[in-house]
């Protein structure tokens, strides 16, 4: 396929919606992939080995990454957290797009890796600190005490929010994800601006010189 993928970063404090955005962009755009990170938390209620994460234990993540199977890997809340290489490079060569929940040390490394793809970066935020609290509360998956290291490191991931192309407010999840649809339309006309529509143009171009030399 002669399309280049789209690396589609989505960051945010913990609590802020980027998972919910992110399935829902999923269900919405069925071309997309979802980058399943491996992670040494242990799985939430409801959560699928392989679906949601790859529950993984530290050595064997540190062999991953040893043996450069990791694309980029952080530690997160006192765990290890990493995108995969293979899928990502698998999407690449079919052309597909790929979403990224990850942290802004994720970002950073994605970014730089970029694998000569078209990087778009979307930063989440809160409306208040107060409703990211009442969200992470009203999850009802974390501890108390979970609950309060996320809202202690919030302020650390929100200082990043400039290194991001897009910043969107999560008030109105209806809007928020008709937000996210509009970036991710938007850069896909870009992307195939860039690598799609030379030969086309050239093709008009030269069907105007056809009949320029005919004298029409
Ligand atoms: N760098 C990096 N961060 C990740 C990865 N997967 C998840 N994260 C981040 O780790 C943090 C904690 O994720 P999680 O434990 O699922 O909690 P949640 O964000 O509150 O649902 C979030 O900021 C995620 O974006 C990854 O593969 N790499
Ligand atoms: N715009 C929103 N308004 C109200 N609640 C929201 C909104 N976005 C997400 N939520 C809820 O907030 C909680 C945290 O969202 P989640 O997607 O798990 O966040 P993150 O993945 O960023 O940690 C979930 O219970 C989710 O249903």
């Amino acid at each position: 396929m002669d399309r280049n993928g789209l690396l589609i970063i989505l960051s945010s404090p913990s609590g802020a919606g980027k998972s919910t955005l992110a399935r829902r962009l999923m269900d919405w755009d069925d071309g997309l992939r979802f980058s399943v990170s491996a992670t040494t938390r242990s799985p939430r209620a409801g959560e699928i080995d392989g679906h949601h994460y790859h529950f993984t234990d530290s050595v064997t993540f540190r062999d991953l990454v040893a043996q450069g199977q990791m694309l980029e890997h952080a530690e997160v809340f006192g765990n290890l957290y990493g995108s995969p290489r293979g899928p990502v490079e698998a999407a690449m060569r079919e052309g597909r797009d790929t979403l990224f929940d990850v942290d802004w040390q994720g970002g950073q490394q994605i970014r730089a890796s970029a694998l000569g793809r078209q990087v778009v970066s979307i930063f989440v935020l809160p409306p208040s600190m107060a409703e990211l609290e009442r969200r992470l509360r009203a999850r009802g998956q974390d501890a108390a005490d979970v609950i309060a290291n996320r809202m202690e490191k919030a302020r650390d991931e929100i200082s990043h929010w400039a290194e991001y192309d897009y910043v969107l407010v999560n008030d109105d999840l209806d809007e928020t994800e008709a937000r996210l649809r509009t970036i991710l339309n938007a850069e896909r006309l870009r992307r195939d601006r860039q690598t799609g529509l030379g030969p086309f143009v050239q093709s008009l171009m030269t069907t105007e010189r056809q009949q320029d030399d005919l004298g029409t």
